[in-house]
C-alpha cells in the first residue's frame, strides 16, 4: 500500500499543502489557502492604524491553513488518513510572535487586541531598522565574532532587531510574553503539544550556532540592560536539528486536521532552506533561488567563508555534513504586485480581460517583444528596501530613464530587469568571496509562472538555469522531511539524502542564456552597479533623507 507525506509551506500571502507519495515523489493533490488577514501593513483587523514600514500577520491563520488545506488534500485524492505517515512544515523566516508559556499568542488576548507588537512580526516587518543599527553598531565596537557568519551585518528583518523594537516600544508586551517564538516553532508547537525549536531559523536568524550558542549576555546587555538574559528569560537554548522529528499530532489536532493521533511532525524548517533538497541538490556550488514575493539564494559549501553583505552561513543549516549559505533580495514579486495595482491603465486590464489573460501574462506577452536596453530604462530593486548584498531595509526603489513615450511594458521589463541584476551582484558577490556558484537553479511561484523573467535571468547571468518540476517546492520539501519524521520502519526515510534520491525533481528543460542578449545586459548590468553603489553606498543618501522627511511631515 502506497504511504503519504504532507508537507505545508506557510508562504507571504497562503498557505500551501501537498499530499505526496512517499516512494515516487508524486504530488498527488494540492491546497492552497488564502490568508484570511493576509498581511497587515495598514492597519489591524479593528481598525488600529498602523505606522510606515510595519507588516503583521494573525495566528489565527495559521490554524486555518491547517484545517483547511490538509482535509482538501485528502479528500481530493480520496485516500485514507492511515496512509499519511508524516507532516513537515516550513514558513517564511524571521516570522515571530509573542506568547504565553501555554502557547496562546498575546494578541489573542482581549486586552492586547489592538496592539500592534501583540501580533505577529512577518519577515518583511521593516520597522526595527533603526534597532538593527544599533545592534550592528554595538557588535562592530565589540568585535563580535558572530558578524563574521553574518556578512558583517545583521538584517533589521531578523529576530533580535524585532525583539528590540518591541522592549523599546511597548515594554508591557515585552513583560507579558513569556516567550518570542518563531511562527514556524509556533505552529509545530500547537500541532504536537510540544515546544521544540528548530536550528534553521536559529542559526539564520537568530544568531545562533550549533558551537557557539546564542551571543553572550555582555553582548546582550550592552544592547540594553533588559536584555542580558533575553535568551533565558525569553526563548531557549534547546535547539532541534533540522530532520529529526519534533513529536506526534495530539488528539486535538488531529481531529481538526482530519488525521489520525500520532502521525510524525517534523522538526519546522525556512521555505528556502527546506526547498534544497526538493530539486535534488545534495553537493556544493549549485544554488537555488527560490523565487516569489522575495527572493532568497541557497548555496552549499564545504568550508566557512566571511561573504559580505549575504544573510549568513550556518553549519548544517541546509544539510547536515555542508555549510548552508544564505543571501536574499527583499523585493521580487512584490514590487510586480506593486506595478500591476498602481502603474498599469485600465485600457491594459480591458485589453487583458478581451485576451482571456490575466494583467501579468499580458504584460509578458508585450514586455517580451522589447530587446534588452531598447526601453533605455534602468531600475534599482529596492521597492522593499535591500536585503543582499547592502542590507539596508531604508533604500527605496528608483526607475531612470522614464520619457514621454515610456510604456507600462517597459517598466515592467526594467524591474524584472533589475531583479536579475541583484541577482548577479549576489552571485559575483560569492564567487569573489571563495564560495562558488557553480550551478543555478530555480523553484517558486514565479519561477513556476513566469517563463520571460525566467529567460532574462539566464541571459543577465550568462548561466543555464534549471527549474523545479514542483509548482510547490517547499511544500515538496516539507512533505520530504515529514517522511524522514516518519522514518524507514513507518515506510519513510532514515535521512533527507535518502528521501531527495526518490522524491526530488526537475523539470526535463531549462533555460539557456542567449548570448546577444548577455553582450547587451553586461552594459546595462555595468550602469546598473555604478547606480547601486552610488544610492546604496553612501556616496548618496538622498533616499534616506527622503524617508526621514517623509516621517517628519507625517508626525505634524
Ligand atoms: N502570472 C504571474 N507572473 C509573474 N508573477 C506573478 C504572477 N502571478 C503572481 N505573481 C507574483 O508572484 C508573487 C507571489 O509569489 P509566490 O511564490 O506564489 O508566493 P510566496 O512568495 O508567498 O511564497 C506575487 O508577489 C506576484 O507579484
Ligand atoms: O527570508 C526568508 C527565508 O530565509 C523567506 O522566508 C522570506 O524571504 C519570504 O519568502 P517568500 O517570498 O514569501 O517566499
Amino acid at each position: 500500500m502506497a504511504k503519504f507525506s504532507i508537507g505545508i509551506d506557510f508562504g507571504t500571502q497562503s498557505g500551501r499543502a501537498v499530499l505526496v507519495n512517499v516512494e515516487t515523489g508524486e504530488e498527488v493533490a494540492t491546497s492552497v489557502k488564502e490568508y484570511t488577514h493576509g498581511v497587515m501593513d495598514e492597519s489591524l483587523p479593528d481598525g488600529t492604524k498602523l505606522p510606515h514600514d510595519w507588516a503583521l500577520q494573525h495566528p489565527q491563520d495559521y490554524i486555518e491553513v491547517l484545517a483547511t488545506t490538509v482535509p482538501d488534500v485528502l479528500k481530493k485524492a480520496g485516500i485514507s488518513k492511515d496512509d499519511v505517515i508524516g507532516i513537515g512544515i516550513d514558513f517564511t523566516a524571521c516570522t515571530m510572535l509573542p506568547i504565553k508559556k501555554d502557547g496562546t499568542p498575546l494578541c489573542m488576548l482581549d486586552k492586547f487586541k489592538s496592539h500592534p507588537h501583540a501580533y505577529v512580526k512577518l519577515w518583511k516587518h521593516h520597522a526595527a531598522q533603526k534597532y538593527a543599527n544599533r545592534l550592528n553598531q554595538i557588535a562592530q565596537e565589540r568585535g563580535e565574532k558572530f558578524l563574521q557568519r553574518y556578512g558583517g551585518k545583521i538584517s533589521s528583518e531578523w529576530l533580535f532587531p524585532k525583539i528590540m523594537q518591541i522592549l523599546e516600544e511597548a515594554p508591557e508586551i515585552y513583560e507579558e510574553a513569556d516567550k518570542f517564538i518563531e511562527a514556524a516553532d509556533w505552529v509545530v508547537f500547537k500541532m504536537t503539544g510540544v515546544e521544540k525549536r528548530n536550528s534553521c531559523t536559529a542559526g539564520y536568524k537568530a544568531i545562533w550556532s550549533k558551537r557557539e550558542g546564542y551571543p553572550s549576555k555582555e553582548f546582550f546587555k550592552a544592547l540594553h540592560p533588559r536584555l542580558e538574559n533575553v535568551v533565558d528569560e525569553k526563548l531557549s537554548r534547546d535547539i532541534y536539528p533540522i530532520g529529526q522529528k519534533a513529536g506526534e499530532l495530539t488528539e486535538e489536532m488531529a481531529k481538526l486536521m482530519g488525521l489520525n493521533p500520532g502521525t510524525a511532525v517534523a522538526i519546522a524548517n525556512v521555505d528556502a532552506h527546506v526547498s534544497v533538497p526538493a530539486v535534488g541538490i545534495t553537493d556544493i556550488g549549485k544554488m537555488l533561488m527560490i523565487i516569489g514575493t522575495s527572493t532568497c539564494h541557497m548555496l552549499l559549501w564545504n568550508e566557512e567563508k566571511m561573504v559580505p553583505g549575504i544573510c549568513g552561513y550556518v553549519e548544517d543549516g541546509i544539510l547536515p555534513g555542508f555549510y548552508g549559505y544564505e543571501a536574499g533580495q527583499s523585493c521580487v514579486g512584490d514590487h510586480f504586485e506593486w506595478f500591476v495595482e498602481n502603474c498599469v491603465p485600465p485600457t491594459y486590464y480591458d485589453e487583458a480581460k478581451q485576451k482571456g489573460l490575466n494583467i501579468y501574462q499580458l504584460l509578458k506577452e508585450k514586455a517580451k517583444a522589447l530587446k534588452p536596453g531598447q526601453s533605455g530604462l534602468l531600475a534599482l530593486d529596492w521597492w522593499n528596501g535591500n536585503r543582499s548584498i547592502l542590507v539596508d531595509a531604508d533604500l527605496t526603489g528608483m526607475m531612470l530613464g522614464m520619457t514621454l513615450t515610456t510604456k507600462p511594458e517597459e517598466m515592467y521589463r526594467a524591474l524584472i530587469e533589475a531583479t536579475a541584476y541583484g541577482t548577479k551582484i549576489i552571485i559575483d558577490n560569492f564567487n569573489e568571496h571563495g564560495v562558488e556558484v557553480r550551478e543555478l537553479y530555480a523553484c517558486g511561484g514565479i519561477a513556476e509562472k513566469d517563463e520571460l523573467l525566467m529567460q532574462i535571468y539566464a541571459d543577465v547571468t550568462g548561466l543555464e538555469i534549471k527549474v523545479s518540476a514542483s509548482p510547490q517546492t517547499p511544500a515538496l520539501g516539507s512533505a520530504m522531511f515529514g517522511a524522514v519524521a516518519a522514518g524507514k520502519e513507518r515506510g519513510g526515510y532514515d535521512s533527507i539524502f535518502e528521501a531527495a534520491k526518490k522524491m526530488a525533481k526537475l523539470k526535463d528543460y531549462s533555460y539557456k542564456p542567449n548570448p546577444q542578449n548577455h553582450e547587451v545586459y553586461k552594459k546595462l548590468y555595468k550602469e546598473y552597479k555604478i547606480l547601486h553603489d552610488y544610492f546604496g553606498r553612501g556616496a548618496n543618501d538622498v533616499m534616506k533623507r527622503l524617508k526621514e522627511i517623509k516621517e517628519e511631515v507625517s508626525r505634524i
